[in-house]
C-alpha cells in the first residue's frame, strides 16, 4: 500500500474526530472521501498532510511511518495539501505568488521557472500569470490554490472540498485538471459532497461517519455490490417472446413493459453477464434495436447506505 493508516485516532478536547481509522490507498489511486458534515474528513486529511498530529495510531507513507512533531522535510516534499478555503495573498501577482511558494520548497532556478510555467499551463492560468490575485474569479483562485499545492511535484495530493462553491463550468475545469494529475501518476485523496464529480474520476471511495471509516472500496466493487442496474431492451416485434426469454434468466427481475417495443428490468449481473445475455437473445433470433443498461449513481448508492449521522 502506498498510504496506510493503522488504528488512527484524533481526540480534540471533548470530541473524538477520528476513531480507529484503517485506510489503505494504492499508488495512483484517486480516492474520494465522503460523509456528512462533521464526520472527520478534514481532520483525516490534515493528519495525512502532517498539518495535525494524531493522538493514536500510525500513518505509513510509501513504506515509511509519517513523523509528526519534527517534520521531515523529505516527507513534506512528497505531500501536497489544498485545504478548504485556502487563503491567498490578494496583492501579489500570480507568477510572484507561485515563485514565492516554490522558493519555500527550496526549488532552484532554472527548474523553478520551468515548473511554474508547467503548473500555470496545467491549471489553465497562463494568461493570468501577471494578474493580481485579487482580480481573479473564484474558479481561477481555486485553480491557483491547486497550483501552489502541486508546485513541488508531490507524489500524494490531498484536497479538502476543492470544488465547493464553484459553478458547473469551473467544476468541470477542475475535474479535467484532476484527471491530468491522475494520468501523471499522482495519488490523490479528495473530499467532496459533490458525488457526481467524485464518480467521474475516483477509482476508490471511503465513507466516514462519526470519525470512523465505515466503508472503503474500489468504486467498481461498490457498484457491483450496491448499484441497481436497469436494463432496457427494444425490439422490432415479438415483445412477448422477449419477455418470456428474459423471465428464464436468473439475473433478471421485475420486468416491466414500457411500450409496444420496449421492456425494462432490474439486472443484477456484471458487464460479462450483460454480454452473455445479449448473445443469448441474438442467438434466439430476437430482433433487438436497442440494448442498454443504466446504472444507479454514487449519490443514490450513498443515500442507500444510510450513513447520515454527523459527529
Ligand atoms: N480544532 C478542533 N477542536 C475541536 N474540535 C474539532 C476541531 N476540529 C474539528 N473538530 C471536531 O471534529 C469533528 C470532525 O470535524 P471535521 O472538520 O474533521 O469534519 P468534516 O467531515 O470535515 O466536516 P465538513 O464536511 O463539515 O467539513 C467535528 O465534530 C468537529 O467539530
Amino acid at each position: 500500500m502506498f498510504l496506510e493508516t493503522q488504528h488512527l485516532g484524533k481526540q480534540f478536547e471533548r470530541q473524538l474526530a477520528l476513531d480507529d481509522v484503517n485506510l489503505q490507498i494504492r499508488q495512483g489511486d484517486v480516492y474520494g472521501l465522503i460523509g456528512p458534515n462533521g464526520a472527520g474528513k478534514t481532520t483525516l486529511l490534515r493528519v495525512l498532510a502532517l498539518a495535525d498530529e494524531p493522538t493514536l495510531g500510525k500513518v505509513w507513507f510509501d513504506g515509511q511511518p509519517l513523523v509528526y512533531g519534527r517534520h521531515l522535510p523529505a516527507q513534506k516534499q512528497r505531500i501536497g495539501f489544498l485545504p478548504d478555503d485556502y487563503p491567498l495573498y490578494n496583492e501579489m501577482l500570480v507568477w510572484h505568488y507561485l515563485d514565492y511558494m516554490a522558493r519555500l520548497y527550496l526549488m532552484q532556478e532554472p527548474q523553478r521557472a520551468d515548473r511554474i510555467n508547467q503548473v500555470l499551463e496545467l491549471v489553465q492560468l497562463e494568461s493570468k500569470r501577471d494578474s493580481r490575485i485579487g482580480t481573479l474569479s473564484r474558479g481561477m483562485r481555486q485553480r491557483l490554490s491547486l497550483a501552489q499545492a502541486i508546485i513541488h511535484q508531490p507524489d500524494l495530493l490531498l484536497m479538502d472540498e476543492p470544488v465547493s462553491g464553484l459553478d458547473p463550468l469551473a467544476r468541470s475545469q477542475f475535474r479535467q485538471i484532476v484527471k491530468r494529475l491522475q494520468a501523471e501518476g499522482m495519488t490523490i485523496i479528495i473530499s467532496s459532497h459533490i458525488l457526481s464529480d467524485l464518480e467521474d474520476f475516483c477509482s476508490a471511495v471511503g465513507v466516514m461517519e462519526q470519525g470512523r471509516l465505515v466503508e472503503s472500496a474500489l468504486l467498481s466493487d461498490l457498484y457491483d455490490r450496491l448499484s441497481v442496474r436497469r436494463l432496457s431492451i427494444s425490439v422490432l416485434d415479438e415483445l412477448a417472446r422477449l419477455q418470456a426469454l428474459l423471465a428464464q434468466q436468473g439475473q433478471i427481475q421485475a420486468i416491466e413493459v414500457v411500450d409496444d417495443t420496449t421492456l425494462q428490468a432490474t439486472f443484477s449481473g456484471n458487464d460479462g453477464d450483460r454480454l452473455a445475455l445479449l448473445k443469448t437473445l441474438m442467438e434466439a433470433g430476437v430482433a433487438i434495436t436497442d440494448f442498454h443498461v443504466t446504472q444507479e449513481n454514487l449519490e443514490s448508492i450513498f443515500l442507500k447506505m444510510d450513513y447520515q449521522r454527523t459527529a
